[in-house]
């Protein structure tokens, strides 16, 4: 039986709206208390939302912590019912993705009805959304929590893949396998990387019809579409650049294309804009918490994809130097990430000099044994450990006889740090040069138990990472990547974010881009009102330049604590 909430047919110009189906939703008598004496009356539910009142029953089932709306879903599952083109930009870890999700499962599926043979007719059910994300991990994470809310949507419920579906590279497995089952079961969302859609178009034109999606979303938009800074007096470097993005565009913007028309297209021939009827062309949604100026030129004014009656859902984010204006209140969610400095080198780990004492920042002690309000219970996994070692093994003997590329300094901060005061999960990021499998078969000989990001592409892996872990771990477990695999990840037991030297935070050779590097690392801590910190290790001649990164952002470095006792 399929799962829709709703059902839809969509003929070449109309929509006949069905009755949603009433299901039986599995609430055990804990939940059923829990959703009568503890959901607060007065503040909006999801219902109120517009979320179907048992696609909401089925959100608090698989997560009992998420028991109401942040003000921004709500206006976001609306404004997405409504069809509207919406930009989307909130602080990271403020449910953006999850709300996403929730407006896209609310949606109608797309059902066409095809003329066959005689007067004969044949629905077919069709990919209603399309989610575009930078990589594979976030895909999964979406993935996964697709799956939670359906397995508590019914006592039988529907298969996963008629709900959803993922497009990614993943590992030795050839993007083409995923084509049968998308032509099979077109899933009411596919959620893809820009890069194996139009891969698997160039293979099958026909596995995906772009031209009958009702809604495409960009998410972390401004990773998946590069743009510059926007400059009145370009230099030779900057026209050079512009024309270098334009002649060669990425995988999202040639799909963008595919989908709404190449911007020499855009008006016909008697002047019609694509955006007037009959034209069908499927809502878009931008989300990021880093949209800039540069971005929204590219949308409203060079593309002409969005206009006036876009809606704009956005709180303020980190101070963005000479762009954004921020109010005190807006900034209370950054307050629970504490950001800190090291310097290392031969003689030892210190506090960067400009780093100030707690107290005069007033922040509050990170207690990380408040319990963790993540979607799921934990579950140590006995498998995992030895996948890992597996994986560690592979390596070792090649690495052992090979002297290390990484600064060795910097590690052995990063593993003495991690050693004293990391309590079940940690991030490393590394710079994007930099292989993980070395990083990682160096922090083991350290004594670290870390493992490579590259391990989530074993199914064991992905779901231990992405549950939320309410004890201390016994065996904490440091995850290392670069910052490329990262953006938009939420894991729920994360409290550290290791940065591993400035040259972690480059990217393409771009200031900005530098500084929303440094934003969305910070990020995957200090979600949904958790503590988190933030520890960026350098050498020496690293300290002024992740100096100028922090106070461009407008953030004082903290000491840290466990290092009080320093010379
Ligand atoms: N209404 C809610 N109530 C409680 N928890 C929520 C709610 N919405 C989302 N969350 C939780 O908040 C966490 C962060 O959500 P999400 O990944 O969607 O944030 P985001 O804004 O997309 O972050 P990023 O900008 O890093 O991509 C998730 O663990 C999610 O389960």
């Amino acid at each position: 039986m399929k799962l829709s909430w709703s059902t839809s047919i969509f003929r070449t110009k109309y929509w006949t709206q069905c009755q949603p189906t009433r299901r039986p939703i599995s609430l055990t008598a804990e939940d059923r208390l829990h959703a009568r004496f503890t959901r607060p009356t007065p503040s909006p539910t999801f219902e109120d939302a517009g979320l179907r009142p048992l696609l909401a029953q089925a959100v608090y089932t698989a997560f009992p912590n998420v028991k109401k709306p942040t003000e921004i879903q709500s206006t976001l599952i609306s404004n997405v019912s409504q069809g509207k083109d919406i930009i989307l930009q909130d602080e990271t870890g403020s449910g953006k993705s999850f709300g996403l999700v929730l407006a896209l499962l609310n949606k109608p599926r797309m059902i066409f009805t095809d003329d066959m043979k005689g007067d004969q007719k044949r629905d077919r059910p069709a990919i209603t959304s399309l989610v575009l994300v930078p990589h594979r991990d976030l895909a999964f994470q979406m993935l996964h929590w697709i799956d939670s809310i359906t397995q508590a949507s019914n006592v039988h419920p529907p298969p996963l893949s008629s709900i959803a579906q993922v497009l990614v590279r993943e590992g030795r497995r050839h993007i083409s396998e995923g084509i049968p089952s998308i032509r099979n079961e077109p899933p009411h969302i596919l959620i893809a990387t820009p890069a194996s859609v139009l891969e698997v178009l160039h293979e099958d034109p026909n596995a995906i019809h772009l031209e009958e999606l009702s809604t495409v979303v960009f998410d972390e938009v401004d990773y998946l579409i590069e743009t510059l800074p926007l400059n009145h007096k370009p230099n030779k470097s900057h026209i050079q650049k512009i024309k270098k993005i334009r002649d060669h565009p990425g995988p999202a913007r040639s799909l963008l294309d595919q989908i709404y028309g190449e911007p020499s297209n855009l008006k016909s021939e008697k002047g019609e804009s694509p955006r007037d009827p009959p034209f069908h062309r499927p809502q878009l949604i931008l989300s990021s918490a880093t949209i800039r100026r540069q971005l929204k030129y590219y949308f409203f004014s060079e593309r002409q994809l969005l206009d006036k009656n876009t809606v704009k859902l956005r709180r303020a984010v980190m101070r963005l130097h000479g762009q954004d204006e921020l109010a005190r209140d807006e900034l209370a969610i950054r307050s629970l990430i504490s950001h800190h400095v090291l310097v290392a080198s031969e003689d030892g780990i210190v506090n960067i000099p400009s780093a100030i004492k707690a107290e005069e920042k007033q922040l509050s002690p990170v207690d990380f044994d408040e319990p963790n309000s993540g979607p799921l219970d934990a579950t140590t996994s006995p498998s995992l450990d030895r996948i890992i070692d597996a994986t560690a093994a592979s390596r070792s003997i090649e690495f052992s006889i090979t002297p290390s590329p990484l600064n060795q300094n910097l590690l052995e901060a990063i593993a003495a740090v991690f050693a004293l005061d990391v309590p079940s999960v940690a991030l490393l990021v590394i710079p994007p040069n930099a292989s993980v499998h070395r990083a990682v078969y160096d922090l083991r000989e350290m004594g670290v138990d870390a493992l490579g990001m590259d391990l989530l592409i074993q199914d064991r892996g992905r779901s231990y990472l992405l549950q939320a872990d309410k004890t201390h771990n016994a065996n904490p477990k440091l995850l290392v990547c670069t910052s490329s695999s990262i953006r938009g990840v939420d894991f729920p037991s994360l409290t550290h974010v290791f940065i591993l030297g400035y040259e972690a935070l480059i990217a393409k050779d771009n200031w900005t881009l530098t500084l929303d590097t440094y934003i969305h690392l910070c990020g995957r801590v200090g979600r949904f009102g958790k503590p988190g910190k933030v520890i960026t290790v350098v050498d020496k001649e690293g300290v002024s330049r992740i100096d100028k990164v922090l106070h461009t952002l407008d953030i004082s470095p903290v000491r840290l604590h466990a290092l009080e006792n320093e010379a």
